[in-house]
């Protein structure tokens, strides 16, 4: 994939809102984001159809402004939708078998740690997720924060695979991200919970 669609990835889901997601995810398009993710979860989720006609709606923004529409661990919501890719985690359905199923689609892979970046199929996936760099509240099973030193080690292992960084990244921290090696950051909180969405993403 063009790693430049990396650069400011702007993930949420209903749940992260506190005013119209559509709106926001508008805001976000408008102000820079590069590749959106409709992640649809924890305790306060929607469900089944509900979550369907939400991920409907931010698809065709996403539509509109042409930036990829990518969908969070929900295989079957991808062929619904017709998304442009998945993201999934090491618990979550296998790469390999997605990459079989997608040939031609945009396939994330989160990896945290080396135990995890040795069983992983780098070479199926267009692109990993690596956190959680910074402490975060946002994910209810965040694991231990692991630093930029993540990102720097990563990169040394991986010097041609794209790489974003994910977890408690904000204006503030974002460029120590990129200088360790990433090519892109990736935030839920920083954008949904700012007051000036333009401004937060611009200065990402
Ligand atoms: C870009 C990006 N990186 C990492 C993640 C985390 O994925 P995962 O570990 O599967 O956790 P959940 O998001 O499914 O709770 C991500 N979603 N996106
Ligand atoms: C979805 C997610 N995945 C993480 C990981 O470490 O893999 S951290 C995280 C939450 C990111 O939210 P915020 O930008 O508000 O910290
Ligand atoms: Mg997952």
């Amino acid at each position: 994939m063009d790693r430049a669609l990396l650069r400011k990835y702007f993930i949420m889901g209903s749940q992260n809102c506190e005013r119209e997601p559509v709106e926001i995810l508008k805001e976000a398009i408008e102000a820079g984001v590069t590749i959106f993710q409709f992640r649809e979860k924890g305790s306060y989720a929607l469900k089944g159809q509900a979550k369907v006609n939400l991920g409907r709606q931010l698809r065709d923004v996403c539509l509109t402004y042409d930036i990829p529409f990518i969908i969070n661990d929900d295989a079957e919501l991808v062929e619904i939708l017709g998304a442009d890719g998945i993201h999934v985690g090491q618990d979550d359905e296998k790469a390999e078998a997605l990459r079989e199923r997608y040939p031609d689609k945009i396939i994330g892979l989160s990896v945290s740690n080396m135990r995890e970046f040795e069983r992983s199929p780098i070479d199926q996936v267009d692109y990993v997720g690596a956190g959680p760099i910074f402490g975060t509240s946002t994910k209810e099973d965040a694991k231990v924060p692991v630093g930029t030193a993540w990102i720097k080690r990563l990169r040394e292992e991986l010097p041609n695979t794209p790489i974003v960084g994910i977890g408690g990244i904000t204006p503030e921290n974002a460029q120590e991200v990129i200088e360790a090696g990433a090519d892109g950051v990736s935030v839920i909180s920083a954008i949904t919970r700012s007051n000036d969405i333009s401004k937060t993403v611009q200065s990402l």
